[in-house]
């Protein structure tokens, strides 16, 4: 792993620091590259339950870096595709992660950062947090992260701040939907424990199949037979699990439930 990216783990509880804080954690390929390589890691790892995202120093990320952006302007098109490509697969990757993800937000999150959180299950701001497509104001696009941040906050939403490139402050990300709670700075950290015991609360295959019933619900959008079957095949299997079992046996017979690890 690069320097550029920290990992700490905590029990269950895996967090993920982009660290080129003098860049406000704005990510070349490499960082691309080794944060893919790390979430899929985690993801397969059965002692991780949940994975943070978080920025070292001043921000959460400034978002793609704009020196190397400018640098492969001079590469070929089949470069650039293959580059933006691998975006595409770290901002999948994080979305489909089988476990619930959680983005610590502060500071700037600008363009791909934007993307970052929106794939992320919850994120929680702090107050002083600034956001922004900015793209468009640089003569590029949000395209690579444009499913998963229309996803999170809506195509009316997303027309607005993708067309105009405008900063937003933390109460709008609320507003809009791309945050989930909003903070004071230095109530950030407890805010996220305060998150992750819930988490904690919830059976562990039950939290992964969560996100996958989302992404499966919206892309069989109105195909009502398909959907009212694969839904049905989820819940069957999860009744029959270890987990579904203890769960509601454990309601019934009034104890906390004894989960077993995802994998
Ligand atoms: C598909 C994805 C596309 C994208 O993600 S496009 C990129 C979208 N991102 C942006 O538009 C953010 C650009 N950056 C900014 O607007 C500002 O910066 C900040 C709001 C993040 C911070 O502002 P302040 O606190 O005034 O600091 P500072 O002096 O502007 O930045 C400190 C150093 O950080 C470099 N930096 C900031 N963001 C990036 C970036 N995205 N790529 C490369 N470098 C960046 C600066 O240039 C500077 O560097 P030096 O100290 O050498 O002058």
């Amino acid at each position: 792993m690069s320097n550029a990216l920290r990992v700490d783990h905590d029990g269950a509880v895996a967090t993920l620091r982009l660290n080129r804080p003098e860049l406000h954690n704005a990510f070349d390929a490499g960082l691309i590259a080794s944060l893919t390589a790390t979430l899929e890691a985690l993801g397969a790892d059965p002692a991780v339950r949940v994975v943070v995202l978080a920025g070292e120093g001043p921000s959460f990320s400034a978002g793609a870096d704009l020196q190397w952006m400018r640098a492969m302007a001079n590469a070929s098109q089949e470069e650039n595709r293959q580059d933006a490509l691998a975006l595409a697969r770290l901002m999948r990757t994080l979305d489909e992660l089988p476990k619930p993800t959680l983005a610590r937000v502060h500071g700037a999150a600008f363009g791909g950062g934007v993307g970052l959180v929106a794939c992320c299950d919850i994120a929680i701001a702090a107050e002083g947090a600034r956001f922004g497509l900015t793209e468009s104001r640089l003569g590029l696009l949000p395209a690579v992260i444009s499913p998963y941040v229309i996803a999170a906050i809506g195509p009316r939403q997303a027309r607005r701040w993708f067309a105009s490139g405008e900063h937003f402050d933390a109460a709008t990300a609320q507003r809009i939907g791309l945050v989930h709670q909003v903070v004071a700075a230095d109530a950030l950290d407890a805010a996220v424990q305060a998150q992750l015991a819930l988490l904690g609360k919830a059976g562990p295959v039950a939290t992964a199949s969560a996100k996958a019933l989302v992404r499966d619900v919206l892309a069989l959008g109105a195909d009502r037979d398909a959907l009212d079957g694969a839904n049905a095949g989820l819940i069957a299997a999860l009744r029959a699990s270890d987990e579904g079992r203890e769960g509601l046996s454990a309601f019934l017979e009034k104890r906390a439930p004894r989960w077993m690890a995802a994998h």
